[in-house]
């Protein structure tokens, strides 16, 4: 695909004994919203986190027609892979700035400072508490930090680890009305990963269903706004069926 922004192939993912991500395959264009849908444990968080060289790997990671698969953590951060962990991984003791500014390290000043006051105009709950620490914020204010400190780095594809998770029902529509904001505004590129069908569902124009490390459906973003989608998709979460709506596309 020329427009490919990501193209996985072939992942897999072992901590131990056996792999708990077979083979997942998966691709997704620049300026859309994907997501990885499924229970506890089904692995999205350990192939988002392979993806981001956080885990160790087998397959391909293509990211902007360059494979990647070999690089360090840190050299896909900076071809632009940014790995936003859930939000209660923000450093507690550092101030809400200082934090921001841990996200944009090597910008130069004027760069950091324009991103600052865009992530700030997208979180006006975290603009007011800049000097606090980060410790100190709700679950939701720590959750958009984390997502704010993502965005200073000028991500190319924001990999979103459960963005919802812990935080109560009106604070999860809170954030994710941001994240659609920023995607709308910024063209943003981003894969989460989400137990949450109902929060994903809003943003994302496709999405896979995982279950114990496999690929068990894809949905489009009709599959994922329809009332029969939503009950494939949780049919394939309990493993009721293996085919959600069409067939994952190669
Ligand atoms: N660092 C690790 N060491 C050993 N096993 C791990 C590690 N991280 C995850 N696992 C195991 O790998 C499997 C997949 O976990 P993973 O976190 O990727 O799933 P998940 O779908 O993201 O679930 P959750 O939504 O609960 O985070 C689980 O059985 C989990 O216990």
């Amino acid at each position: 695909m020329s427009d490919s922004l990501l193209q996985v192939e072939g992942l897999s993912v072992r901590y131990g004994a056996g792999p708990v991500v077979h083979g997942v395959s998966l691709g997704m264009a620049a300026g859309t919203v994907a997501a990885l849908l499924g229970a506890n444990g089904a692995g999205k968080s350990s192939t988002l986190r392979a993806i981001a060289g956080l885990e160790p790997s087998q397959g391909r990671v293509v990211f902007e027609g360059q494979d990647v698969s070999r690089l360090s953590t840190a050299a896909r951060f900076k071809a632009g892979i940014v790995y936003v962990p859930e939000g209660r991984a923000i450093v507690a003791d550092l101030s809400v700035s200082e934090n921001l500014t841990l996200g944009s390290y090597f910008v130069d000043a004027g760069t950091r400072a324009s991103r600052r006051r865009m992530v700030l105009d997208f979180f006006p709950e975290i603009a007011n508490r800049l000097n606090a620490p980060a410790g100190l914020l709700s679950g939701g204010e720590q959750q958009m930090l984390a997502i704010g400190r993502g965005l200073m780095s000028g991500p190319r594809l924001l990999l979103l680890d459960e963005p919802s998770l812990g935080l109560a029902p009106l604070l999860v529509a809170r954030v994710y009305e941001r994240l659609a904001l920023i995607q709308q505004q910024q063209k943003l590129s981003a894969l989460l990963v989400e137990q949450s069908f109902h929060a994903a569902a809003k943003l994302a124009t496709q999405a896979w269903v995982m279950r114990h490390g496999h690929i068990v459906g894809w949905l489009d973003a009709l599959a994922l706004r329809s009332r029969e989608g939503r009950q494939q998709a949780i049919d394939a979460y309990l493993g009721a069926r293996q085919d959600t709506n069409t067939a994952v596309p190669a």
